[in-house]
């Protein structure tokens, strides 16, 4: 590990994926300050999932450099990530669907756990005060997430939006200092957005969060920071305004919109 000066949270610097012959990305960077909002959009295909992936550890890039608080991380896996405070959802929720949401959630606090990563899943190093106190934590986050009252039902029995906040309880539990958040609007309407946009402000008083969401309203009311990517490559980054009022992202959606006939 290598410790440099830095005021980021996390910083991704160069970084290149390819799929065989496709580059997802190319020579991307991103930056992330502690207490902020990072918005990630562009259109279909351009490659943020993909960079979510890295930022996650869930996939090795080809080239290019993850530093996590001035130090770097580049090629850890996803739990040690996460055992180190980056935390996130996944469009799909991930949930368990076979344990409680009460215990979905616990899962989500294993970081914090005595024994070890994922020592209340398999009992491995396993310790009573433990699952206690995290019993009392993710009960805590459902409460702070108003879903107390769902804590021993099976998250497939909920609806779609009370599954979407189990899944951001389980994400919130752990008390990371960066949240990925995996286009937390899909699926929502009407008031659930104005909701999730309150949630994500109040969210970032207590970390730092970076958000992948093609639902621009959201994006533009929640962001301090926004990234474009098209074609794996940043085309524009900037505040909500400058972004809003960058040719070249107009011309990505634009294009897009062409390319499919819409
Ligand atoms: N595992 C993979 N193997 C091969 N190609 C992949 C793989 N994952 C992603 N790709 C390709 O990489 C490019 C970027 O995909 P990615 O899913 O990151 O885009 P995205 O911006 O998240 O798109 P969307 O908004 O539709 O979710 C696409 O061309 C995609 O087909």
């Amino acid at each position: 590990m290598t410790a440099i000066a830095t005021e980021d949270l996390l910083r991704a610097d160069g970084v290149t994926v390819r799929f065989g012959g496709l580059t997802a990305l190319d020579d991307v960077g991103l930056r992330v300050a502690p207490g902020t909002v990072v918005g990630l959009i562009g259109p279909n295909g351009a490659g943020k999932t993909t960079l979510f992936n890295v930022l996650s550890g869930v996939l090795r890039p080809t080239a290019g450099s993850l530093t996590w608080k001035g130090r770097t991380v580049s090629g850890q896996k996803s739990h040690r990530l996460a055992r180190a405070g980056i935390s996130r959802t996944f469009q799909g929720l991930n949930l368990f669907h076979k344990m409680t949401v009460l215990d979905n959630v616990v899962a989500g606090a294993d970081r914090l756990a005595r024994g070890g990563p994922l020592s209340l899943l398999t009992g491995f190093g396993h310790h009573h005060r433990d699952e206690a106190e995290l019993r009392d934590r993710a009960l805590a986050a459902l409460e702070r997430f108003g879903i107390a009252g769902t804590a021993h039902h099976y998250p497939s029995t909920l609806p779609y939006g009370i599954q979407k906040q189990v899944a951001l309880a389980r994400a919130c539990v752990g008390a990371p200092e960066l949240l990925l958040l995996d286009e937390p609007a899909s699926g929502l309407s009407g008031k659930q957005l104005d909701d999730l946009a309150a949630q994500i402000r109040g969210l970032s008083e207590d970390m730092a969060v970076v958000l992948v969401e093609h639902h621009m309203d959201l994006v533009m009311e929640v962001c301090d920071h926004i990234v474009v990517l098209n074609f794996g490559k940043v085309i524009s980054t900037g505040t909500p305004d400058e972004v809003r009022a960058d040719p070249a992202v107009m011309q990505a959606y634009l294009g897009t919109a062409e390319r499919s006939g819409r």
